[in-house]
């Protein structure tokens, strides 16, 4: 079936968020519908969605989206999917009832199990095969903490009874019938997730499951990023449902990064830095993940390098829930603006351990520097410096592993509205930051996909032509500056190290 709609509705599957953006072939923002979903945190460091509660808010936002576009089904040309990437749902595949609350990707319960894999199968064997270093982030030792917590899951499992999905299959499964035909798919980017995609033959790696623990009855197809997967049920039924990408790879192919060099950097509850590295499978030896940027049709992968951070904007949140030092995450600007630095100052939020480039699940959070000199101006300047400084890093690692020196980088994310903490980031990197007109370039990477999958845009040379820059800083710290603060800001990441012991309680892990 086709269909001759002027548009194309893209729904971004977030962790605090679902969103439905309905753009236009120009590339622009038609309407837009959102809703937050609850955060379940059961136990320290433990974070879980509930499944059912996901597909209810993702049927209303295109519901929504529509309703304030005044269009209908007839109007919309493709659906494309973007998700937060490597939260895990099992679910009933006769029922279509998750088993349990999905393990989000922050949830650390699975370090134990991570550490014994090391001890097992070795972190060198996860790495090669996979890309990924062994740690509690990633989709595959969820599903096995799942398989081995909930009772009679395995049994159910292994008689093909039940269905695994990072959202991007629970919402495409859902839309196009769940039950009652529903298509169990998933793509490369979300598949490169996992820890049991085979980088290379960009197929379920059969031993890697073995050792994970994990059934290959329950994993779905690993599908390009760009095709049609099937057809919409439901209000837009009948609209193919056509790309997929896990939410930092189709930023990347929102800002239009398509050539082998260019990179992005998404600020938002985490910060995810992405170069594309092009047909080459870039091994890190930097602390840096090697994943798959995208891959359109039947064309060949095109590769990345990412470094993740886990800790940016939820830093934010964390001095106005947990703190109350400033009352909405706008206002950290004007709080840190009455200061003229950090007072000496430093916060390394290594609240689930370091992602890039340490990989240390034994990091803790500390606030260095400290004396009485420091005031609330101060500290909310290091909370946004934690994020320049963490960016630093993650450049420097790229730069090593890839040999590609950065000459601008593209950022996107609700922290860029943050002008103070973008000036300290071209300050920083000693290199400008742009940030482009449509800034939801996330959801605008999956539509862009999705349109080309149905022909709506007839290459990405097209899409390039939509980008507009809106906004750049230009760097004005003075070398010794930067070097003395980024020496400051390394001791202060070393003494997180090493807080949590293997043998401490749960609770404080
Ligand atoms: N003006 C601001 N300054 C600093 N941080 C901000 C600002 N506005 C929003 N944030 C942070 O950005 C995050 C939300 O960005 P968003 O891109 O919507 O995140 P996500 O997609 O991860 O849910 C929140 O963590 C919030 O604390
Ligand atoms: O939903 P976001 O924007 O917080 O992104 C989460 C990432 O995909 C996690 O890997």
């Amino acid at each position: 079936m086709t269909t001759t709609g002027n548009y194309i509705a893209a729904i971004d599957q977030g962790t605090t968020s679902s969103r439905c953006i309905i753009f236009g072939a120009d590339g622009r923002i038609v309407s837009v519908d959102q809703q937050e979903h609850s955060q379940i945190f059961p136990q320290p460091g433990w974070v879980e969605h509930d499944g059912a509660e996901i597909w209810t808010r993702v049927q209303s936002v295109i519901h929504g989206a529509l309703d304030k576009a005044g269009l209908t089904k007839a109007d919309i040309r493709a659906i494309g999917i973007t998700n937060q990437r490597e939260t895990t749902l099992l679910w009933d595949r006769h029922t279509g009832e998750p088993v349990h609350n999905a393990l989000v990707w922050q949830d650390t319960r699975t370090e134990a199990l991570c550490r014994e894999l090391g001890r097992n199968v070795g972190q060198d064997r996860f790495r090669r095969e996979t890309g990924l270093p062994l740690a509690s982030y990633f989709a595959g030792p969820k599903i096995r903490w799942l398989l081995d917590n909930v009772q009679g899951l395995r049994e159910r499992a292994e008689a093909g009874d039940i269905l695994f999905g990072t959202m991007d299959t629970w919402v495409i499964w859902n839309l196009t019938g769940g039950p009652d035909g529903g298509v169990h798919v998933t793509d490369v980017t979300n598949a490169s997730r996992t820890m049991l995609m085979n980088l290379h033959t960009l197929e379920w790696d059969e031993k890697i499951a073995e050792s994970m623990g994990v059934p290959l009855t329950v994993l779905p197809e690993i599908r390009s990023s760009a095709e049609v997967y099937g057809h919409a049920v439901g209000e837009l039924a009948g609209v193919p449902v056509a790309s997929a990408l896990g939410d930092q790879q189709a930023a990347l192919f929102g800002q239009t990064c398509f050539s082998e060099g260019e990179a992005k950097s998404t600020y938002g509850t985490g910060t995810f830095l992405l170069l594309n590295t092009g047909e080459r499978v870039v091994n890190s030896y930097h602390g840096l993940l090697t994943t798959v940027g995208y891959r359109i049709g039947k064309e060949r992968p095109v590769y990345a390098l990412e470094g993740s951070i886990a800790v940016t904007g939820s830093l934010v949140q964390w001095l106005r829930d947990q703190l109350g030092i400033i009352s909405t995450a706008a206002e950290i600007e004007t709080l840190a603006s009455t200061v003229e630095d950090n007072g000496g100052a430093y916060i390394v939020p290594a609240f689930s351990g370091l992602f890039a480039p340490y990989w240390r699940s034994d990091a803790r959070g500390v606030i260095a520097g400290l004396t009485r000199y420091v005031t609330k101006g101060h500290l909310a300047r290091a909370v946004l410096e934690a994020t320049a400084w963490q960016t630093r890093e993650v450049v420097d690692a790229m730069q090593k592993d890839s040999g590609v020196e950065l000459t601008a980088l593209k950022v996107d994310g609700g922290m860029t509205s943050n002008n103070l903490l973008m000036q300290n980031i071209a300050d920083v990197l000693d290199a400008p930051v742009e940030r482009p007109y449509v800034a939801e370039t996330t959801a605008l990477g999956a539509a862009y996909a999705a349109g080309l999958a149905v022909g709506f845009w007839p290459d990405v040379e097209t899409l390039r032509a939509n980008w507009h820059r809106a906004a750049e800083w230009t760097p004005r710290m003075d070398q010794e500056t930067r070097d003395r603060e980024y020496r400051n800001w390394l001791k202060a990441v070393e003494r997180t190290m090493g807080w949590v012991d293997e043998d401490d309680a749960p609770a404080q892990s």
